[in-house]
């Protein structure tokens, strides 16, 4: 659903309650994870758009959090879901040490971090690999930073460990087309689709073997199932590492799809140092449970951050989201 969909969407919260909460390892070059939670009728809402995000695409992110707080989710036709441990852009015994917490049979691994050698994104991989064994599955995500050339290179380089895929290789579809055409390793799409026409272009293009969806970007669970309806790849639903709040719509996502054939990047929980309820969506066994999340008024009040301007950026999503769709693209 797009927010202009909605007319409920419209609603700037009055109470939502913001958070600041620590990263375990830098991650995407932020140390602090923040956010706005809002309570409604439904359930509780998180609306946590990256900085940089300006007005016109945190409006689906807002929709979003309306959605979870006031709507709830579709149905799930399954009660877990498998999950992948994801691994930032650190050393190898700290990669090794995250894979073997982890306890997942997948590892999601950043590669091509920006200011870092090639040769730390194969030992990265090797020590990922060396921590899951042989039977484990390794995917690499290196977030449109290689042209081409560097990503067939890089490529077959990393697929001595065993890729399942290569999460967006270059940033463009026509680049991830022929990075797609020259390498075994199957290519997903994740930055490229943020607006919901974006999976017919992926699919046009034949730039993807499967696409990433995120609930927040997307603009909640139904707008993401329709993304997922008119795209006809397979997907993996990826947290935007939020709270348990905001991974418990990713869960939504994951738990309504009719084929979840991948593991799911939605177990980054671990990767924050704190939550708001006092329990948290974490694996067990390398699944997360179809469940619903409590936020718990000590543990929000431990991490509680001044609401004002987190009330300020909804309150111009929201004005934002009442015109054309949003079309900046950007990564979740
Ligand atoms: O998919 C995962 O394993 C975890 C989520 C994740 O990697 C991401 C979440 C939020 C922002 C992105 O830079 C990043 C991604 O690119 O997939
Ligand atoms: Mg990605």
């Amino acid at each position: 659903m797009t927010p202009a969909a909605d007319p409920g969407a419209r609603d700037v919260p009055a109470g939502g309650r913001a958070f600041a909460i620590g990263l375990r390892n830098r991650f995407r070059g932020i140390t602090v994870r923040e956010g706005l939670l809002v309570r409604g009728p439904a359930g509780w809402g998180e609306f946590s758009p990256f900085a940089e995000y300006g007005p016109r695409e945190s409006s689906r992110w807002w929709a979003a959090c309306h959605e979870a707080a006031h709507r709830g989710w579709p149905d799930p036709v399954r009660d877990r879901v498998a999950v992948n441990v994801t691994v930032p852009a650190v050393d190898p015994d700290r990669a090794h040490a995250i894979v073997t917490a982890g306890g997942c049979a997948t590892a999601k691994v950043k590669v091509a971090e920006k200011g870092q050698d090639p040769a730390r994104d194969l030992a990265r991989v090797e020590a990922v690999r060396d921590a899951i064994g042989p039977a484990g599955k390794v995917r690499v995500d290196a977030n449109g930073a290689w042209d081409p050339d560097t990503a067939v290179r890089m490529v077959r380089a990393l697929d001595r460990y065993g890729l399942e895929y290569v999460e967006q290789p270059c940033a463009t579809l026509e680049e991830l087309a022929a990075v797609r055409r020259r390498v075994d390793v199957p290519v997903a799409a994740d930055e490229s689709i943020r607006r919901a026409e974006d999976p017919l272009k992926v699919r046009a293009a034949d730039a993807a073997d499967l696409v990433v969806l995120k609930v927040q970007p997307l603009g909640g669970v139904r707008a993401a199932l329709r993304v997922a309806e008119a795209c006809g790849l397979p997907v993996v639903v990826s947290s935007a590492v939020e709270t348990s709040v905001g991974l418990a719509a990713g869960v939504a996502l994951a738990a309504a799809l009719p084929e979840l054939p991948y593991a799911c990047g939605l177990a980054t929980m671990q990767m924050l140092t704190a939550d708001v309820t006092a329990d948290p969506l974490l694996p067990e066994n390398g699944y997360l449970p179809v469940r619903p999340v409590r936020v718990d008024e000590e543990r929000l009040r431990a991490v509680e951050a001044d609401a004002a301007p987190w009330r300020a950026r909804a309150a111009a999503a929201v004005a934002a989201g009442g015109g054309p769709a949003p079309g900046a693209a950007g990564d979740g």
